[in-house]
């Protein structure tokens, strides 16, 4: 893994790891292409399959609709300190049966949110040959995408743990960056750190399990930080933002902007995850599905791009120190319910699945890949009981 900077910061690029080769270009070209070839040809330019296709084009319009209470889950995370009981019912309910939620109330105020957020679209801003610059930068273009992401730029920040001087991180990301920028972005990762670990211990009280068993581990777990920047899209119809994945990690704590667009899949059909001002979304990943004995669902999302506004989103990304094994607690494996998995390692679940995802993104293995992407078809290589 390639260290970037100073290494003693600790501070490693994940796209650094791979030499790819990208093309030149980026969005601009691609939609002007997309003008110059008709929308017709859209296919084979993007390479997208057509379980990709029909994903998108299945529901764009469909899936605001909802059933009475039947959506993505609102929580109201003060609760912690009036009624910790109905907290912990709230958050196991919403994680076994959707497998995420949005709460509210998490103690990372409204207003630094929003300044992330303004602060953030600065970088997006940017020349792209300056952007490019920026090792952990990818956008789309002819050559070279990120997998999961399509119609996206993307902008990372890879902090290893135990987190240290994670100031001194986020000034060496972006130096020319200004000092509203550095001073929030900083905050926002202590603040995803503290509200994993009180997860964490929310979730154990849920499942019955040691309160230490999931906090114990965030410590020395490696915290991505992500930037995903959807420009306006031309047609987001048959274009997605973001193609239907799972997150290949633990756990996942996202902010978005108030644009709109991420959805979750739940039996077989779509919801929008709405915009709610200084809301953050939380997201089992594939990791804590493992983890929890299946217990808890690793969430199927997706993007829609937006035809006329750019959309931003800000990942916190966890991925437990590669020695860690996913392993199903005691208390989740009894004879009715058998262990389902054998124990994945976390660095091997991570390398396997970047290497899938690499290769697609070099332009090989797009079809393997877009199931893989679904984390569950990967699992199953670990699967003892169906
Ligand atoms: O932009 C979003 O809302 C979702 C991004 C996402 O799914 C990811 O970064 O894994
Ligand atoms: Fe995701």
């Amino acid at each position: 893994m390639a260290m970037v900077a100073n290494p003693e910061l600790s501070y490693v690029m994940l796209s650094s790891q791979y030499e790819v080769n990208r093309g030149p270009s980026t969005i601009g070209d691609l939609s002007e292409t997309l003008k110059r070839n008709g929308e017709q040809r859209v296919q084979d330019y993007l390479e997208l399959c057509d379980e990709d296709l029909s994903t998108v084009a299945s529901g764009i319009h469909e899936d605001s609709e909802v059933l009475g209470d039947y959506q993505v889950p609102v929580i109201d995370f003060s609760l912690l300190e009036t009624d910790r009981r109905a907290l912990v019912q709230m958050l196991g309910d919403a994680a076994r049966s959707w497998g995420c939620c949005q709460i509210l109330n998490h103690g990372i105020s409204v207003q630094s949110i929003q300044q992330l957020t303004a602060e953030s679209f600065k970088y997006f801003e940017l020349p792209v040959e300056r952007k490019q610059r920026s090792k952990s930068f990818v956008g789309n273009n002819t050559t070279f995408k990120l997998s999961s992401l399509y119609w996206a730029e993307s902008w990372t920040m890879y902090a290893k743990g135990p987190r240290k001087d994670v100031d001194a991180q986020v000034l060496s990301a972006w130096p020319e960056g200004n000092n509203l920028f550095r001073n929030v972005a900083t905050q926002f990762f202590q603040n995803v750190e503290d509200l994993t670990k009180q997860l964490c211990e929310l979730y154990a009280e849920d499942l019955g399990v040691e309160s230490d068993f999931y906090r114990k581990h965030v410590d020395s777990s490696d915290l991505m930080v992500r930037w995903n920047y959807y420009p306006a899209c031309p047609n987001p119809s048959i274009i997605p933002g973001a193609k239907s994945h799972t997150d290949m990690n633990m756990i996942t704590i996202l902010l978005q902007d108030q644009v709109g667009g991420l959805q979750v899949e739940k039996d077989g059909r779509w919801f929008d995850v709405k915009p709610i001002n200084g809301s953050l979304f939380i997201n089992i990943a594939d990791g804590f599905h493992v983890w929890t004995n299946g217990v808890y669902k690793t969430v199927v999302h997706r993007v829609i791009a937006n035809a006329t506004k750019p959309r931003l989103s800000v990942a916190g990304i966890w991925f437990p120190d590669d020695t860690v094994d996913y392993i199903a607690p005691d208390e989740l494996v009894d004879a009715n319910h058998p262990q389902l998995y054998k124990p994945i390692n976390a660095g091997e679940y991570k390398q396997k699945t970047v290497a899938i995802r690499v290769m697609a993104d070099m332009g090989n293995g797009q079809r393997e890949h877009s199931k893989v992407l679904l984390g569950m078809e990967l699992l199953n290589d670990w699967r003892i009981h169906s």
